[in-house]
């Protein structure tokens, strides 16, 4: 075994391929207390560095690059814990072999079954079963071989093309070098020689796909188009279609680290320009001309969730897909997976390190590929749009309808022309706050008030909705989620009828409000936060519900046991507690004005 400069903490996304070729592993752990990484301690030829440790004392991530008879392995040491399975499932993305350790005296945990799927899903094919502490079963042949049974069992519908169960001694996991004596039962391949014999998918026999992460116009004359090639080899003069918008041209000049090259396969990072001036944008793809991947904007995928917080189906999030971002939502949830057991199960949101198969539905047309046929052009991530957190990844397994299947339905008399007629400026006024608050009392003044002046005005309010269109809807975040998203949709329309519309909703989260106000023309929404004191609203208590909640006989209510995220920077900040409702009115009137 030779010996690399350790990159430390590479991130596989930032490895240039180069002429050998590199076996990407992901190594995790279920064994012993989770904070034991299967490669440790490092090797004498490879020192590594030493073990680091976040602030809650757990150890980080690890990349190594290590080397056996010519060839090259990067690994991801990906420590046990829970908080890990996001880097779990990042690193996975890209691996071409999963090595799983268990702990031989305690056989598969949940951790192994949830660590199994997670590498399952992202597309990793090969795992090696690397079963420690073998003298805690006295070297027994027997319980090595249950564990392998009970894994290959589980695993059966996982899609491996190859499991290796490889029996260890000791607690550190991989012994390269010493034949241990007790495990002389052992047939199979050692670990060496197992990585050393697995093949790797090769990726340049791909059509050519390249998603654009900038484009550069420093030099004169056509831009440079900048990104890593995801997918096929490219060479000057190569026919290429740019997606989403599909034009064709050709391939003119191939740069990779600043010189001309003939040619540039997959994993390469390139700067390239075209013969024509086509418009190319950043996240926009490049692809062989002939075999383009597929634009859609609905899709079945599957999503392991990340997030502390539950997903609610219908609340926005921000998915980036390659170099791709835009604003998507989960419209279903088909089925949550037991992930002990696989059975699908029905789910109305999904928990931290949950995994489901559901619609997803995005803002804008999306250039991607099934994820079985590109992985790169397959999977997505999900971020919160407010923490910038991850909050979800996974993969997507077919488009449910082409984006230009469904067009919008061009009409003669638009907005504009409705709203001349009913000479008005359409607006959405947005109420705000905690139950109580008086966003009805408001909202209902202020019509009477537009009424009188000639203005068409409908006042959408949360009460009312519930015993209609939303009567299918409770209390819970997602059903909020979901009340919220509709009425936002209603109001749109409404907008779009010329009318003047007034929605009191409490709307407790900022998430669906900001995608509420992502509906509508920039000065079209008017957000008006009621901000009465929650001891105000307790003391008015109009439909005595606060007092329910406070015996406990109402669950999920605003303020008491449910959130209520204030406006950061609402257009309108009302002080009800001090001001009479004429002159809230009157302020809002001021505005609109
Ligand atoms: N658990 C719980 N939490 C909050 N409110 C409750 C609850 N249960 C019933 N109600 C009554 O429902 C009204 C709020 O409905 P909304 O559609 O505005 O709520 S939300 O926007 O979906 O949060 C609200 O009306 P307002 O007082 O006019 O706000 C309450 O009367
Ligand atoms: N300045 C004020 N603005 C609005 N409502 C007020 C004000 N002062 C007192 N109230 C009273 O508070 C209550 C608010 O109830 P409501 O308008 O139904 O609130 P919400 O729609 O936010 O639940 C009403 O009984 C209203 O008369």
């Amino acid at each position: 075994m030779s010996n690399f400069r350790p990159p430390l903490d590479m991130p596989f996304a930032l490895q240039n391929r180069h002429d050998e070729p590199l076996l990407r592993i992901v190594a995790c752990s279920s064994a012993g207390d989770g904070n034991a990484t299967p490669f440790e301690p490092p090797l004498p030829e490879n020192p590594g560095k030493a073990p680091t440790a976040n602030r809650a004392g757990l150890r980080e991530v690890e990349y190594r690059l290590l080397a056996i008879a010519g060839r090259r392995l990067l690994v991801a040491e990906i420590p046990g814990h829970p908080q890990f399975t996001r880097r779990l499932a990042d690193a996975a993305a890209t691996a071409d072999l999963a090595l799983i350790r268990v702990d031989a005296s305690q056989g598969l945990t949940s951790q192994t079954r949830l660590h199994t799927r997670i590498v399952a899903m992202m597309g990793v094919r090969q795992v090696i079963l690397a079963v420690g502490w073998m003298e805690r079963v006295a070297f027994d042949s027997q319980a090595f071989e249950a564990i392998v049974q009970q894994y290959r069992e589980f695993a059966a519908d996982l899609g491996f093309a190859g499991i290796q169960a490889i029996p260890f001694p000791g607690p550190s996991g991989v012994d390269w070098q010493q034949a241990e004596p007790s495990l002389s039962w052992y047939s199979g391949p050692s670990l060496p020689d197992y990585l050393e014999s697995i093949e790797i998918p090769d990726s340049t026999v791909h059509p050519m796909r390249l998603p654009v992460q900038w484009v550069s116009r420093s030099e004169p004359g056509l831009p440079g188009l900048c990104g890593r090639l995801a997918a096929g080899s490219v060479r000057p003069g190569d026919a290429v279609r740019v997606l989403p918008s599909g034009l064709q041209t050709q391939i003119e000049t191939l740069l990779v680290d600043g010189s001309e090259r003939e040619r540039a396969d997959s994993g390469e990072a390139v700067t390239l320009t075209l013969a024509d001036s086509v418009e190319v944008r950043r996240g926009d793809v490049l692809a062989t001309a002939e075999a383009p991947p597929e634009v859609a904007d609905q899709f079945e995928a599957r999503l392991l969730w990340l997030g502390e917080q539950p997903m609610a189906p219908g609340r926005q999030y921000l998915l980036k897909l390659a170099s791709q971002e835009v604003a998507a939502t989960v419209t279903l949830i088909k089925y949550r997976e037991d992930i002990d057991s696989g059975a699908r199960l029905a789910a109305k949101t999904l928990q931290q390190n949950a995994i489901a198969t559901v619609n997803l539905s995005t803002s804008a047309p999306v250039v991607f590929e099934p994820h079985r046929a590109n992985r790169a052009l397959g999977s997505f991530v999900l971020i919160d749009r407010l923490s910038q957190e991850t909050v979800g990844t996974g993969t997507l397994d077919f488009a449910l309808r082409r984006a230009s299947n469904i067009h919008w339905q061009a009409l003669d008399i638009d907005k504009r022309a409705r709203a001349a007629l009913m000479r008005q400026t359409p607006r959405c006024i947005w109420f705000t706050g905690l139950s109580g608050s008086g966003k009805s009392t408001i909202a209902s003044l202020l019509e009477k008030r537009l009424h009188a002046e000639g203005r068409h005005t409908y006042v959408l309010d949360g009460d009312n909705v519930r015993h209609g269109l939303n009567r299918d809807l409770g209390f819970t975040e997602a059903d909020r989620v979901e009340n919220i998203r509709r009425v936002a949709e209603v109001a749109k329309l409404m907008t779009d009828a010329g009318l003047i519309v007034l929605v009191s909703f409490i709307s407790p989260f900022i998430s669906e409000r900001e995608m509420a106000r992502g509906l509508f023309a920039a000065d079209e929404f008017v957000e008006v936060f009621v901000d009465t004191p929650l001891e105000e609203c307790e003391r008015r208590d109009v439909k005595g519900l606060y007092a329910k909640a406070r015996r406990g006989e109402l669950r999920n209510f605003t303020g008491i046991d449910s959130a209520y995220e204030p406006p950061r920077a609402p257009e309108v900040h009302l002080h009800p507690a001090e001001n009479t409702p004429e002159a809230c009115v009157e302020s809002l009137l001021r505005l609109l004005d």
